[in-house]
């Protein structure tokens, strides 16, 4: 496939017509299938695709085709994988105008920063491409001048099941790690946003990959599920809700699959009075209005230190009414549509209900229609800024995977960590404060897997993203997620003869 070019690729005019389904190298029609979904165009509210939900037996061809493929791929060494994996990066860099493109008319987010995410995809791959070649096990030394040593081996065909939000990254930050070390994927990604990741698949084989090694299946719970239960399946690595991955461990449990768990959050953001002001009120944007606020580490609890309260919410109240909404291919547009009408009404939802229950808008919450005639049918909202909040609140308690900031006012350092980890979730954290030992202090108490210090919601690969509590368990990106996609064999060398007791 060469793609459309870039200039049909506008809002309101772009379809997917071919196969959605990846398997063998090759884009296919499912070979049996149990209903269809719809993907829309966020923009708009157009459909862009119609496509089939992958039924058992095309699951079944899609494993069996990664089986094959694995038994190629696992036996290449780390560099000779190392030499795919960057030729794939390197497509994706060339391409990245035209994958962040299709990113954003499936998925609504600006083009500003789906261009970020097809960045950070191509760096994951260039990452463990370079991990591959040095991947090795140790030499242990025994008496006698026997010995023993470990080898680091794939685990055999890996299930990625991804989320809607960030749907190119999610399926590069899973296969990247997964491919390095020597394993075949099968992914399937949220029926909401089918269409970018099979520009990977596409990019994977030109760059060499076995055919089967990346295989794509569409579908939802169902398909997931037949993935899931799958005997040939050797682990599942999933982002999606708590509920969700909930059930996905319960299946893997079954059949003792190790699971990898990228769950939801509600991450609190502490800012201290002592913090650069200019710098505060720009993280406190970034933790919350990325993508339109649908980001699971996102700091939706921001807790002010009451001397700066007052003007701390001015400034960020200012910004927020500053965001441009709009066309999200429009370079000056910073806030694109949620992704489908009943998540904006949950969203809407979210803040009527905070009302009642006594928070007060600053700003946004209410529903956005841009002037130009062709978005009127999309789901756009204001971003909205809550304040007079309290911890007991639904808007303070649940994730709202939209662009809503919950201000609440704190006096001092012991109160603040008491409240940050008062929650089930443990995604991420964040501090603002210019006192280095306050700085570290707090984030060593704070229950998330993922902390910033004077900072938010950057991702560089080198290092590793997951959660604590309920926001999941396993790692990706980094050196430590090798550990999640192999498994270490020993080897037992007895130079001498055998000592037995009998
Ligand atoms: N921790 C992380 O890295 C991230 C977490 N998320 C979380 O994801 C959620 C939003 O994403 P959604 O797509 O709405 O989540 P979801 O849980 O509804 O769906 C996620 C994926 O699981 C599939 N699925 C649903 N039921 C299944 C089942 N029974 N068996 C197997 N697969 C099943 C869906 O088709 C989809 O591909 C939020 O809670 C968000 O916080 C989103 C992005 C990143």
């Amino acid at each position: 496939l060469r793609p459309a070019p870039l200039a049909a690729m506008s809002t309101g005019t772009f379809v997917v017509s071919q196969p959605l389904n990846y398997r063998g190298g090759a884009r296919v029609n499912p070979a049996d299938a149990s209903g269809t979904e719809k993907a829309f165009e966020p923009a708009t509210g157009r459909v862009i695709a119609t496509f089939p939900c992958s039924g058992e037996k095309e699951v079944n061809l899609a494993v069996q085709d990664a089986k094959a493929a694995f038994k190629i791929w696992s036996q290449k060494s780390g560099m000779e994988r190392c030499r795919i994996l960057l030729e794939a990066a390197r497509i994706i860099r060339e391409r990245k105008d035209e994958i962040a493109t299709t990113e954003t008319i499936n998925n609504g987010k600006s083009i500003f920063e789906a261009r970020w995410d097809i960045d950070t995809s191509w760096q994951c791959l260039e990452y463990y491409a370079g991990l591959a070649g040095s991947m090795a096990g140790e030499h242990i030394q025994l008496p006698g001048g026997s010995f023993g040593y470990t080898r680091r081996e794939a685990l055999g065909v890996c299930v990625g099941i991804g989320a809607w939000n960030y749907p190119f990254q999610i399926a590069c930050w899973k296969s990247a790690p997964a491919l390095a070390c020597g394993n075949a994927m099968v992914f399937k990604p949220s029926p909401f946003t089918p269409v970018s990741v099979l520009l990977l698949a596409e990019i994977y084989t030109e760059a060499g990959v076995p055919p089967g090694l990346f295989n794509v299946v569409q579908g939802g719970a169902a398909t997931g599920q037949f993935l899931c239960q799958h005997p040939d399946v050797a682990k599942v690595s999933f982002t999606g809700s708590v509920p969700t991955g909930s059930k996905i461990m319960e299946m893997s449990a079954k059949g003792i699959k190790p699971v990898t768990l990228e769950l939801g959050g509600k991450s609190p953001l502490v800012i201290f009075s002592d913090c650069d002001m200019e710098n505060a009120v720009k993280g406190a944007l970034m933790a919350n209005f990325l993508t339109q606020g649908e980001v699971c580490c996102n700091g939706t609890r921001v807790f002010v230190q009451k001397e700066i309260l007052d003007e701390f919410t001015r400034e960020v109240v200012k910004r927020t009414q500053k965001i441009k909404i709009g066309d999200p291919l429009l370079e000056d547009t910073r806030m694109g549509p949620l992704i489908n009408r009943p998540h904006l009404e949950r969203v809407l939802g979210f803040v009527k209900l905070a009302k009642e229950q006594g928070a007060q808008v600053l700003c946004g919450g209410d529903v956005y229609v841009p002037e130009d005639p062709k978005l009127q049918g999309g789901y756009y909202m204001r971003p909205c800024v809550l304040t007079n909040c309290r911890d007991d609140m639904t808007c303070v308690k649940e994730e709202i995977f939209g662009p809503v900031m919950s201000i609440l006012p704190f006096d001092t350092e012991a109160e603040v960590l008491e409240r940050a980890n008062d929650t089930t979730f443990g995604l991420a954290a964040g501090v603002f404060t210019r006192d280095i030992q306050r700085a570290h202090r707090v984030v060593a108490a704070l229950q998330a897997g993922m902390c910033f210090i004077n900072n938010y919601n950057v991702s560089p690969v080198e290092l590793p993203f997951g959660g604590y509590k309920k926001s999941g368990f396993g790692r990706e990106n980094g050196r430590v997620t090798i550990e999640y996609y192999s498994q270490l064999k020993t080897v037992c060398v007895e130079m001498g003869d055998v000592e037995s007791s009998f």
